[in-house]
């Protein structure tokens, strides 16, 4: 996969009355994956938005479409969202009890498996799949809005993982998800981070595509 910064701006933060608008945005402009939060308000204590609005935003995303499940029970819909159009299916650790069963349907689905951690979640959890993996999303807010502020114990725990990673020799990419603005993008890929989300940065900038490269070019 690419090794420079990926920008994945995140649909949750866009105009949902201008959403075709939004993602034709993304598609002219530098990001590399298109990120999309689903929420079933018992996982998170909120809902977005599921397999429909997904199926609609793939029939016009020219990028790499980035499913960011913050759900329970996970493995029931898996097949669900690739038909409807994911090609990176993340799932939290903290929601699955057979973590290497799901991420094994994952990829027997012909999609990248990705593992997301909340922030009190320790890199350590993953020591036994992370060479099966594609994608760690480290979660640098707890999951369930956007527009928070970035922690900044994200640092240390992103410099963690690519230390695990590269012991056990894996291909994971680190994706940073929260609070991620223009100002403190550069010491997160410092820290180690591949792949950037970013919401409301994005899509409350009155020029979009220019806060995009920017956050590319980040270093
Ligand atoms: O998964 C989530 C929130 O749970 C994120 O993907 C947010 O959508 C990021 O939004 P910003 O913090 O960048 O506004
Ligand atoms: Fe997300």
């Amino acid at each position: 996969m690419d090794k420079n910064t990926i920008v994945a701006p995140s649909l949750l933060a866009a105009n949902f009355l201008e959403i075709g608008k939004e993602v034709e945005m993304v598609n002219r402009s530098e990001a590399g994956w298109l990120h999309l939060d689903v929420m079933d308000g018992q996982f998170v204590p909120n809902i977005s938005f599921g397999i429909p609005v997904i199926t609609a935003v793939k029939k016009l995303a020219k990028k790499v479409c980035d499913v960011h499940l913050m759900i329970e029970h996970p493995e029931q819909y898996a097949e669900a969202f690739k038909k409807a159009g994911a090609d990176i299916l993340t799932v939290h650790a903290e929601a699955c009890v057979h973590l290497h069963r799901n991420i094994q349907q994952i990829k027997s689905l012909g999609m990248k498996a990705g593992v997301a951690l909340n922030p009190h979640t320790p890199v350590q959890i993953l020591e036994n799949v992370i060479s099966d993996i594609d994608v760690v999303l480290v979660m640098s807010v707890n999951p369930g809005f956007g527009g928070q502020s970035f922690i900044p114990q994200t640092l240390p725990k992103l410099r963690q993982l690519k230390a695990l990673i590269q012991q056990h020799q894996s291909q994971a990419l680190i994706e940073v998800d929260g609070g991620i603005t223009v100002a403190n993008a550069a010491e997160i890929v410092a820290a180690g981070a591949d792949v950037l989300v970013a919401g409301n940065t994005v899509f409350s900038a009155p020029d979009p595509e220019a806060v995009i490269r920017q956050l590319r070019n980040a270093k």
